[in-house]
Parts: structure tokens; sequence; C-alpha cells
């Protein structure tokens, strides 16, 4: 069984592979998102783990739109909380730093810390574990990274601050991807859906309403641009029901009136 992330061992995306599939886990590392889906897509993989949204820094949106081109289906969801350290080579103090480098999620989450250090230059890479590995195999000086204690553990850096992330209480959702739909264990009590609605008043207020009525609650919605068609938008929805024949009436009501719904999981909630 082998699982896609992005990143390598000591990343996030790391700790819920392991976390999730357990500590003998075959994981395949990639260095973008887009691998990640291509290779659930193509069977080299049966397994992906994928970032979706973080409480700080908000939904990671080009992921919603690879999950839609790959036609992949999502299985479960996986809340890690996240605590970013930053660190550097054993014999640097954080007056030495000229660059910090982390994954670009990494970074929002701790923009409140880097403004009370103004002349570190924040610079978007890879993810959060592959810039400790570089600092410490090509021995960066005034190079700084964050990341997980575990990633300065393996890759052997010092922590000079603790927790940066802007509020303790951090955490990230990840989905888990499959190629196939597969029959859910459980009753499911959460779904992702895109929704196609026709561009005209009243038609989002309309479908709210519909899910509304058949008391499914919307943890998400986002809207993304539909490419062919400059201007028209269609809706990420994350909903959670605690009856799953009310969820598929309100799937039926949007049908019948003129919506289109891709269903890209069926799921209990993580939470
Ligand atoms: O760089 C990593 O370690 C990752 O696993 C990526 C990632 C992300 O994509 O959001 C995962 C969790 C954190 O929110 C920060 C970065």
């Amino acid at each position: 069984m082998k699982i896609s992330i992005q990143g390598i061992p000591g990343s996030f995306h790391h700790q819920v592979a392991l976390q999730y599939f357990g500590e003998d886990s075959d994981v395949l590392g990639y260095k973008t998102f887009e691998e990640v889906a291509k290779s659930v897509r193509t069977g080299e993989s049966q397994f992906g783990v994928m970032a979706i949204e973080n409480s700080i820094a908000g939904a990671i949106l080009p992921n919603y739109e690879l999950i839609d081109r790959y036609s992949l289906h999502i299985f479960e969801e996986f809340y890690l909380p996240i605590s970013h350290n930053l660190m550097c080579l054993p014999d640097q103090k954080i007056e030495d730093l000229k660059v910090v480098r982390s994954h670009p999620m990494a970074l929002l989450q701790c923009k409140k810390f880097f403004q009370e250090h103004p002349s570190i230059t924040l610079v978007d890479d890879v993810d959060t574990a592959t810039v400790a590995k570089r600092i410490k195999d090509e021995k960066l000086a005034g190079v700084g990274a964050i990341a997980s204690s575990v990633a300065a553990e393996i890759y052997q850096l010092k922590v000079l601050a603790k927790d940066i992330q802007t509020v303790e209480n951090n955490f990230t959702r990840f989905i888990l991807l499959q190629k196939d739909k597969s029959v859910p264990t459980s009753i499911p009590n959460k779904a992702s859906i895109k929704v196609t609605i026709s561009n005209e008043r009243g038609s989002l207020a309309k479908l709210l309403t519909q899910m509304s009525d058949l008391e499914l609650n919307l943890s998400k919605i986002q809207s993304i641009p539909v490419i062919e068609n400059p201007w028209n938008y269609s809706f990420f929805i994350d909903t959670q029901f605690t009856d799953y024949n009310q969820y598929l009436k309100a799937i039926e009501s949007i049908i019948k009136s003129g919506g289109e719904v891709k269903v890209f999981g069926e799921y209990q909630s993580g939470k």
C-alpha cells in the first residue's frame, strides 16, 4: 500500500500519513500537490494525503481544483494540531538569520511573529521539512526554517523559538484521497460536493435555502471560477448533517432545480 504526500519525513503531511495509515506505511513524497493528485489518479499510489485548509491561513484553493480536475474521491478527513518552530544550524542566533524559508501556508501562519523581526526576509519554499534538511545538508548559515519539532529532531537543528504560529490553537484539515469511490464503513455525516448553478439573481440564495430546509449545515462554501465560461462560478461546499437521507434529498432537489452536482466524497466528520 503506497501513500502519496507533498513533502519529506518531518513535514506535516508525513506526520498525517504515519498517524492515519501507521508508522510502517510506504509514503511517497512529491514536490507539488499536482504530482500527488496525478499519482493517485494513475494508480502509482492507492491513497493521497492533501492539506485543504488551515484555521489561521484559510483554504488552499488550488487543491480544490486538483480534486475536481483529477476526479479524486475524498474518503476521510483528518485534523492535525500544528505547532511551528523557528530553527537553524546549532551555532546560529536569531540575529544571524537573514532569510527564513518555508511552505507558503506555514509562513502565513507565522506572519505576526515575523512582524517583530522585520530584518528577516520570508521566502516561499516546497515544504517545511525540506528546508530544514537543506539547512543541515548544505550547512546554510543565515537561513532559518519554520517546521515541526519532529523536523528539528530529524535534521538536528536548533530551535530558536517554539509555537510561533499567530495563535496557539492552530489546526490544518487534511483530506484523504483515493481514485475510486469506496463503500463507506459507517453512515456519512459530512460531504464535499461541487455545485454549479446558473448565474442569475437569487440562484445561490435558493440553493442555500434548499440545503437549510433539509437541515444541512454548511461548514464551508468556496466559489471557484468555471474556466470555460468566464465570470461564472461553481461552489465547493462542505456540508454536515445528522440524517443521510435528508442529504440525499437535498442533492436531488438541487439537481431538479437545474443545478449540477459532483460529489467528491461522503464521510464521517473528523472533528
Ligand atoms: O510543509 C509541510 O510540512 C506541509 O505538510 C504542508 C502544510 C500545508 O500544505 O498547509 C501542512 C500543514 C501546515 O498547514 C503547513 C504546511
